[in-house]
């Protein structure tokens, strides 16, 4: 029964289908005029109106009935010229389409266009609502152009704008420079505090970006919290360097944000060109070797590029690749440092120091890679393996009986692999794999790490200590050095940098400074490591003073596992410290002439 039903209404559709008779349609009109979404409109040759719909009226904003509809259309001198526009532009097209901007029946401006067709003397208008189509339109375009949290330029316009600042700059023969600016540490703001935190101090940057440059300027956001600045018509570098102090005081000034106060500081990079010379692509490049150069230097400043920095960023980038290429082929290797108790000449620990032993340039030193392995990530697979490799080869040595069982390891952690959000897990890790105790442990850490984000730290340091691990501040007195937060800090030993050791006990600032850092640390409970100990004034200095431990070249370089291991084992105690200075005086032989 059912089927049968479809089957004819089914036959019934397919019939009208074929039928181009509108009759069928007809009855339907006065219902399709009125609900239709489009405004509809049917006028003469002279302008004079036979039936406007009600979507009409609403969009064209006439609210008088048909027969008042004559007088309406003479005040709507946009409509009439419409109109007018159409009789004598378009009257042959058909069919033809204006566009323009009314007030609807509430007021509110429409965009709107009137599509005409005609048939003989009469003309059907079909008046169409385009403002929500343009409002997207717009909105697109706006978000092809602007950076929607800061409303800034952003990165494919700032090409735009260098690109024409170059051409503009070629025609008049004016200098133009680039600043590229980046916000120093934002990521710990956004990590610790938030990133709503974040996104408003962005946007609060932008705006004060934006009063330390002249109108015709342009500031740009380039994405996260890297931002640009092109200024046309510049006489020469001081009028970059003018608006680089502006900037850096600028956002010196504490940003307001949820009521908290913050403090930001800028990496900014620049150059200057002469326009005839200038690319916007070697303009990019070079604001940002400079830029990269200021994050080397400490941050908060300004850079001018100049050709040598070029090269720089070339062994840069040369160091980097060779770098991948060290981790494959296995050319990072450890070197270990005796720790010695000063007052038995027990050694009680073991410092792994990472090295690269490059195929054509030698050992090369942690200080030349590590801020790299930081830069590029790498440092946490490294850092893994320094860690992994150090707390085995300790287990290697216990089991073999070639260390005694208390002896510790030390291993130097990147701020990195302490912020990493991991480093627990990983230590955890590695102690169970090896099987090392974890009281055998010693992780290094330096207080500018700390200052990084020093409530995280302090908090992942903590569970550190819960594991059993202990924890050294390494290069204390170099930093920050606020003995003050010394006591906040969970660590267990401090080691004194060897600034204040290399010129004991002549050096009487540096005397006081060491004998103020031991004084308090025992008062905290804390041990003290004198680093760098390399002659034995310098010892017994320490040695009065109460100093625990000491590591230098007085005892021993670092050295390669085996070559440790044969020290170790040849030597002991006062023997040790004695060929030690052999040693000592192998790598330092002019310290024989100064001792
Ligand atoms: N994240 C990691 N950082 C590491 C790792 N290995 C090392 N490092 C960091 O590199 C810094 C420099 O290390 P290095 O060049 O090895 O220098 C150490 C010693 O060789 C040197 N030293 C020791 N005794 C003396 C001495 O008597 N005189 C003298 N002129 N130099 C001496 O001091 C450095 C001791 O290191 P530290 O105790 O850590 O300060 C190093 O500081 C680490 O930060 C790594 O695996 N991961």
């Amino acid at each position: 029964m059912t089927e049968s039903l479809y089957s004819t209404a089914d036959a019934a559709a397919t019939s009208l289908a074929h039928t181009s008779d509108l009759n069928y349609v007809t009855p339907f009109l006065p219902y399709l005029l009125t609900a239709t979404d489009d405004g509809i409109v049917v006028i003469n040759i002279k302008g004079e109106i036979f039936f406007v719909n009600y979507r009409a009226k609403t969009l064209l904003g006439w609210r008088a009935d048909c027969q008042l509809i004559q007088s309406y259309w003479s005040k709507l001198p946009q409509t009439q010229e419409a109109f007018s526009t159409f009789v004598l532009h378009y009257a042959h097209q058909s069919p033809a389409q204006y566009e323009l901007t009314v007030d609807d029946s509430e007021g509110r401006e429409r965009v709107i266009s009137l599509q005409f067709a005609q048939q003989e003397m009469f003309f059907l208008v079909m008046v169409k609502d385009l403002t929500e189509q343009k409002q997207s339109a717009e909105l697109l375009y706006d978000l092809s152009q602007f950076d929607c949290l800061t409303r800034l330029a952003n990165r494919s316009t700032f090409q735009e704008c260098l690109h024409k600042a170059v051409v503009r700059g070629q025609h008049w023969q004016r200098k133009l420079a680039l600043l590229l600016i980046d916000l120093d540490r934002f990521k710990n703001i956004n990590d610790t505090l938030g990133h709503s935190i974040g996104d408003e101090l962005l946007q609060q940057v932008a705006v004060r970006l934006q009063q330390c440059v002249r109108r015709g300027d342009t500031v740009a956001r380039l994405g996260g919290d890297e931002f640009a600045v092109i200024l046309e018509n510049i006489y020469d570098q001081n009028d970059a360097a003018l608006v680089a102090d502006k900037i850096i005081s600028g956002l010196g000034q504490p940003f307001e944000l949820q009521g908290r106060q913050l403090f930001v500081s800028a990496s900014i990079g620049i150059t200057v060109m002469d326009s005839l010379h200038a690319d916007t692509e070697t303009m990019i490049k070079q604001a940002d070797i400079a830029m990269y150069r200021v994050k080397d230097q400490g941050k908060n400043h300004y850079q001018f590029y100049d050709s040598n920095m070029s090269a720089l960023a070339e062994y840069r980038i040369h160091l980097e690749t060779s770098l991948y290429r060290a981790l494959h082929e296995h050319q990072l290797l450890l070197h270990y440092q005796p720790q010695v108790d000063v007052q038995t000449g027990d050694i009680i620990g073991l410092e792994a120091l990472i090295r690269w032993q490059h195929p054509q340039e030698g050992i090369i030193g942690p200080n030349t890679f590590i801020p790299l392995l930081e830069e590029t990530g790498l440092i946490m697979p490294v850092g893994e393996w320094a860690l992994y490799s150090a707390c085995a080869q300790r287990q290697q040595w216990y089991q073999q009986r070639n260390l005694p069982p208390y002896t510790s390891i030390s291993v130097n952690l990147s701020v990195r692999q302490l912020l990493s959000g991991n480093i627990v897990h990983t230590v955890k890790k590695v102690l169970s794999v090896t099987g090392l105790a974890p009281q055998l442990l010693d992780l290094e850490i330096t207080e500018s790490m700390l200052m990084e984000d020093i409530k995280f730290a302090i908090q992942e340091l903590g569970h550190l200590k819960k594991l059993g691990v202990s924890i050294s501040m390494d290069d204390f007195g170099t930093g920050y050095s606020s003995l003050s937060y010394l006591k906040k800090l969970p660590i267990d030993t401090v080691k004194i940098d060897r600034s204040f050791i290399e010129d004991l006990p002549n050096d009487v600032d540096a005397a006081s400074i060491v004998r103020a850092i031991i004084g308090l640390a025992h008062s905290l409970g804390l041990n003290v490591i004198a680093e760098g100990v390399e002659n034995e004034r310098a010892l017994a200095f320490l040695k009065s003073l109460g100093c625990d431990y000491c590591q230098g070249y007085l005892f021993s370089p670092p050295l390669v596992a085996d070559e440790l291991l044969i020290k170790f084992n040849k030597l002991k105690h006062q023997a040790f410290i004695e060929s030690s200075l052999s040693t000592f005086h192998h790598y330092h032989p002019t310290f024989l002439q100064h001792s």
